[in-house]
Parts: structure tokens; sequence; C-alpha cells
């Protein structure tokens, strides 16, 4: 007889994992590989920033008084004193109808309250003495980008937990962090099983086909910002499978294997869990693909058994491996994004399970319109390049029309979403 399954909805089955999320090591890593990677404390502001007035122009600094009688019929004259480039600061002391000329970035002298644009300025020389002179009023603060107009000493700017975007760096280096503290990637062990699985550089032969799974999950588990350690392929045999993957799990944070889950006679995960003592927390989800993942504890350290059918493999990988990594790392959005769009076809036919459809968003008539990316089948693999978004349609007794609003996960977004979606 073969086993009956109860399948559970799927926010149970992300409540059971997630039962076991908890916060990953960190380390601290040099300011120039930090791009992608997942801050693993906040990041203040320790010094005001800018961190001094300065001139936002190349002109000249002045005392905005001297300018008082300036206007279209009347010059008034200022000799020049000092010239700073930015990285200098002026050394005289700015008296009246004084000026320096001061360039973009350089900071204020302190006698001045104002920066007058060169073009605005008309220069001369008499008697070997530098003048310049201008025919309009300033006042006081006219043109200068004053300390901590950015932001402020003592201001969080990012949160921990949140992916270094090339921003990010830029922050790090005002404020000084040669190092950076980050989440240190978890370890994702990945096996594909499958008598019938040929390596990538094989020549096709009757029967076989190549492991795609294992090349696709590397590259979620990279996207996700974890460290996939690709341990290879296992032919359909309980012991070679038993033994590797015990094995595997010892040398990891989580271990993924592709297929061999479903009820067939070749299906040995299952009797792998149970001879390894772990717990299995489902093997039968109400969703569609990917009805099939079985997800199992062993010391508390998650044995996630990906379905072989690649869009099930993907699918399973997104909404259940996913925000485990993103926790890992302390983030606090782990889940993928949830948006609504307006559906671009027909799903006319009612399915009980729910369906993540492997689909593409675009922006039609300032819209956000999302549609298939390939066929709607769990064995598809080619659907799986075009998707940037899951489109989520709940199982029940009606189908979907054009036109309709859907909920749609994004794929390829990094704010991230916290548990439930709604
Ligand atoms: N009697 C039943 N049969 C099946 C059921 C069921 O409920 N009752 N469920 C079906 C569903 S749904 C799915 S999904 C699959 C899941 O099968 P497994 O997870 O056990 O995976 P396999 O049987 O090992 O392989 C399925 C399919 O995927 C191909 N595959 C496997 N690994 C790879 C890989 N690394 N790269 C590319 N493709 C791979 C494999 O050749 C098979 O075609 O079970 C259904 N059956
Ligand atoms: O588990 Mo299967 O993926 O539902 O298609
Ligand atoms: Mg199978």
């Amino acid at each position: 007889m073969v086993e009956k399954r109860t399948p559970i909805p799927v926010h149970e089955a992300v409540e059971k994992i997630m039962f076991f999320a908890s916060s990953g090591e960190t380390e601290l890593i040099p300011l120039e590989e930090c791009y992608g990677r997942f801050l693993a404390e906040d990041l203040k502001a320790d010094h005001d920033v800018p961190p001094f007035d300065r001139s936002p122009y190349d002109g000249f600094a002045i005392r905005s008084e001297d300018t008082k009688l300036a206007n279209q019929s009347n010059a008034v004259e200022f000799e020049v004193i000092e010239e700073i480039g930015a990285g200098s600061v002026a050394k005289q002391e700015v008296g009246a109808f004084q000026a320096i000329r001061i360039m973009t970035g350089a900071q204020m002298p302190i006698q001045c309250d104002a920066v007058v644009m060169l073009e605005l300025t008309k220069e001369y020389e008499r008697d070997g003495r530098k003048y310049m002179s201008l025919k309009r009023q300033l006042q006081s603060g006219d043109n200068i980008s004053f300390q901590g107009e950015d932001t402020q000493k003592g201001n969080v700017l990012v949160e921990k937990g949140t992916r270094i975007n090339p921003g990010v760096s830029a922050l790090l280096a005002t404020f000084g962090y040669d190092k950076v503290l980050v989440g240190r990637k978890p370890t994702v062990g990945i096996y594909a099983t499958g008598t019938e699985l040929l390596d990538v550089h094989e020549g096709l032969v009757p029967g076989k086909i190549r492991n795609s799974n294992s090349y696709m999950i590397r590259s979620q588990v990279e996207r996700a910002g974890a460290e996939p350690i690709y341990f290879g392929k296992l032919a359909d045999d309980f012991d070679t499978c038993y033994e590797a993957i015990k094995e595997a799990i010892e040398k990891v944070d989580i271990l993924i294997t592709t297929g061999g889950v479903s009820v067939g006679d070749y299906d040995y995960l299952p009797d792998i869990y149970k001879k390894l003592g772990a717990e299995v927390l489902f093997n039968k989800i109400g969703m569609r693909p990917g009805s099939v993942t079985t997800v199992a504890q062993f010391e508390g350290k998650l044995l996630f058994g990906l379905s072989g059918n690649p869009s099930a493999c993907y699918v399973g990988f997104e909404l259940f491996v996913r925000p485990i990594i993103r926790t890992l790392l302390n983030n606090p959005n782990p889940h993928l994004k949830k948006i609504t769009a307006r559906l671009d076809v027909d799903f006319p036919k009612p399915n009980p399970f729910t369906r993540f459809v492997r689909s593409s968003i675009s922006f039609k008539d300032g819209m956000v319109s999302v549609t298939p990316s390939g066929l709607d089948k769990s064995n598809v693999v080619t659907s799986l390049s075009g998707a940037n978004a899951l489109m989520v349609l709940p199982g029940g007794t009606r189908g979907y029309e054009q036109g309709m609003q859907v909920d749609v996960l994004l794929l390829e977004d990094e704010e991230g979403c916290q548990w439930p979606w709604n």
C-alpha cells in the first residue's frame, strides 16, 4: 500500500520551518568585499556629515554683511587674500571686504557666512593685489553646505540585517568601516538524487537527463545570500544516499536534497529520514508545484527534501529555504516580497491546491501586470529563466480571469517581507 500523505496549508508549512529559524554567526570582512553581504550590526553615524561647513561651489567665501550695498548699478569690491581647494583650510582671517577664493568641498573660513559663485564675480588685479567685485546681495548662509545637513552624529542609517548595496558601501566608507561586521554566509549543502542524472559535461543517452537542479539551487542559494556546497549527485540507492546524506549533515548549516521524496519505489528520502531519526515536519503541502516538498529536522538542523521536478524544486526553495537563510543573516524581512498585479491571462481551471505560477511581471499603462513565464507544470525547466515572480493563485473551486488582481511574490527584490504575507 502506498503511504497516504495529508497535505498541510502553505502557511502552516512555513510556520513549522520558521520555528527552527535562528540568527547566524558573524564575521569581519574587508569593506571591498562587502557588496551583497548582510550587515550584522546597525550602521550608525559617528560624526556629522558633512563634518564641517563647506562650499558647494567654486567661488569666493565672504561675509554677507559686506554685500549690503551691492546691486546691479553698484559693484562691491573685495580683496582676495587667499585661495583654498578642497582638503585645505584657510590660514588667514577674513576681514571686512575681504574674500577667500574657495573651491567646491573646501571648509568655510570661520569669519565667512556665504559663498558667491565664480560666474557671478569679476576678477582683476591692481598694484599686485587680487580683487573681485560683485553686484548682488548675499544673505547669511547663502551657498553653504552645512555641517550635519546630510546626517547627524548618532543617527542609525542602516539597520542590522540589511543587504549591503552600493549606497551602504558608501556609508560604510564615510564612517570609517574598513572592516565590516556581516553575517557569515550560512553553508548550504546540495545533493541531487536520481539514477537518471548525468553530469553537465556528459552527452545524452537514452533515459537519462542532465542534472539541472543542482545548478539552479546553487544560484538560488547565492541569491539568498548563502554559500552553496555542491556535494554531487547520487544514484537512487538507499545505502549510498543514506551514508552520503548522514556525512553531509555534519558539514553544513542546511542540507538540501533534490528528488526522491515522492512515493515511488526509488524515492528513498522518507526512509532515510526515518533511519537517521530525523523528525519529519511535513511531507505534503497544499501547493502546486512542490506538493511533495518534505522537510525534516535533525538535531535542530533543517534537511530540505525538495522535489526532483525542476519547477517544484525552485518554488520549494524560495518559499521554505530562503527565509531560513535570510533569518540566519539577521534580515528582518526574510520572505519574498508580496505585491498585487493585474493578471494578463485566464486560468479557468480551478485547482484544489494553491498555485505558485512562475511568472514575469511588467509595467503596462502605469500598472503592474503578471503573466506566466512558461508552461505551468511541475516538471518544466524552461519557465524558470524568465521568472522574476511567483503568481499566487489560492486553491479552491474557482478559476481566475484576465484583469483580476492577484498576489505576486517578487523573486529579484531585496526588500523582502515579514510573515504572514497578508
Ligand atoms: N503516485 C504518485 N506519483 C507522484 C506524485 C504523487 O503524489 N503520487 N507526486 C508527483 C509530484 S507532484 C512530483 S513533484 C514528483 C516528485 O518526485 P520526487 O521529488 O520524488 O522526484 P524524482 O521522482 O526523483 O524526480 C521527479 C522528476 O524530476 C526529475 N529530476 C530529478 N532530479 C533532477 C535534477 N537534479 N535535475 C533535473 N531534473 C531532475 C526526474 O528525472 C523526474 O522526472 O512526483 C510525482 N509523482
Ligand atoms: O509536488 Mo509536485 O511539484 O506538486 O508538482
Ligand atoms: Mg520520485
